[in-house]
């Protein structure tokens, strides 16, 4: 494999099973047999990578009497199944974090509309419209507005249960970003109309799990009509990729955000408030 070069993200990690030689990092084989002129300290290196030397204290008295047989056959004649295991765990960080360096340069490269000099920058008026149809604001003011203008009992209710899942939606991405707290892309420029403090914070989007969460609920509640179902997913989708434009968001970050508003919306379902609740919560409240 090609040793990645020095700007490469992925390496910043110090991820084990990349040897350093002469500050150079290579890959290495995790399959295939280790060739006898590997520097030694390629082995002490991964030796000194703590989730390895717990396995290692975790080896059994036989293998670690037999120590030295072990280390030729790893030199020599090939990894035995114990030392594919040990090595797993670093594959799993290599994966993770060329993951990571992928979603950073795709976000960059995506990142087209992040401010008016940028390649789209004409677009950014049009993406930032798109912006505020996902914002939290007109989407409860809307709602609260349907609520109590609505004058049937099952208005009422899909109504209700909208403003309660907009509620849960902002506390649990509010959780979710203070927990994980990935900075937003370095091209961001933070100019987005009314924001919490977490909101500096960038996964998940919290646009594009509203888009899911609501996109699923007007599909199952108060869309009917094809055209219009087609109007609410291209739209759902347009919020999400208006977020990577703008550069407010790594596509990760938007990823995540669809498929947790997507679960959401079964968690407002599970929660969803009947008139009999409603009444009841009434009740006890009066
Ligand atoms: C009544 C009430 C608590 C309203 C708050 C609405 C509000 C300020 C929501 C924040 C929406 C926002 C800017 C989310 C950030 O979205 P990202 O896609 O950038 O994560």
């Amino acid at each position: 494999m090609p040793s990645p070069k020095a700007k490469n993200p992925v390496r910043s990690g110090g991820s084990p099973v990349l040897g350093s030689s002469n500050g150079r990092y290579e890959f290495m084989s995790l399959t295939k047999p280790l060739n006898r002129s590997s520097p030694s300290h390629l082995l002490q290196r991964q030796g000194s990578e703590p989730t390895t030397a717990r396995l290692r204290a975790s080896e059994s008295p036989t293998r670690r009497r037999g120590s030295s047989s072990s280390t030729g056959s790893a030199s020599g004649q090939g990894l035995s199944e114990e030392d594919g295991i040990r090595l797993n765990p670093s594959f799993v960080r290599v994966a993770l974090s060329s993951l990571l360096a992928i979603d950073l340069w795709m976000s960059k490269r995506l990142g087209v509309c992040a401010c008016e000099d940028s390649s789209w920058g004409s677009v950014r008026p049009l993406m930032k419209l798109i912006e505020i149809s996902g914002h939290g604001i007109p989407w409860l003011a809307g709602t609260a507005y349907c609520l109590y203008k609505s004058d049937s009992a099952a208005g009422q209710e899909v109504m209700l249960n909208l403003l309660m899942g907009l509620l849960l939606d902002l506390v649990l991405v509010a959780i979710v970003k203070a927990v994980v707290r990935r900075r937003r892309p370095a091209h961001n420029r933070m100019d987005m109309f009314a924001t919490f403090s977490v909101d500096r914070y960038s996964f998940p989007s919290g646009h594009a799990t509203r888009a899911a969460m609501c996109g699923r609920f007007l599909l199952a509640h108060l869309v009917l009509a094809a055209p219009l179902r087609v109007l609410v997913l291209l739209w759902a989708s347009l919020v999400g990729l208006s977020r990577v434009m703008l550069g407010r968001h790594n596509v990760t970050d938007v990823m995540f955000g669809f498929w947790m508003g997507y679960c959401q919306y079964n968690l407002v379902e599970m929660l969803w408030l009947s008139p009999q609740t409603l009444q009841g919560l009434l009740g006890q409240l009066a």
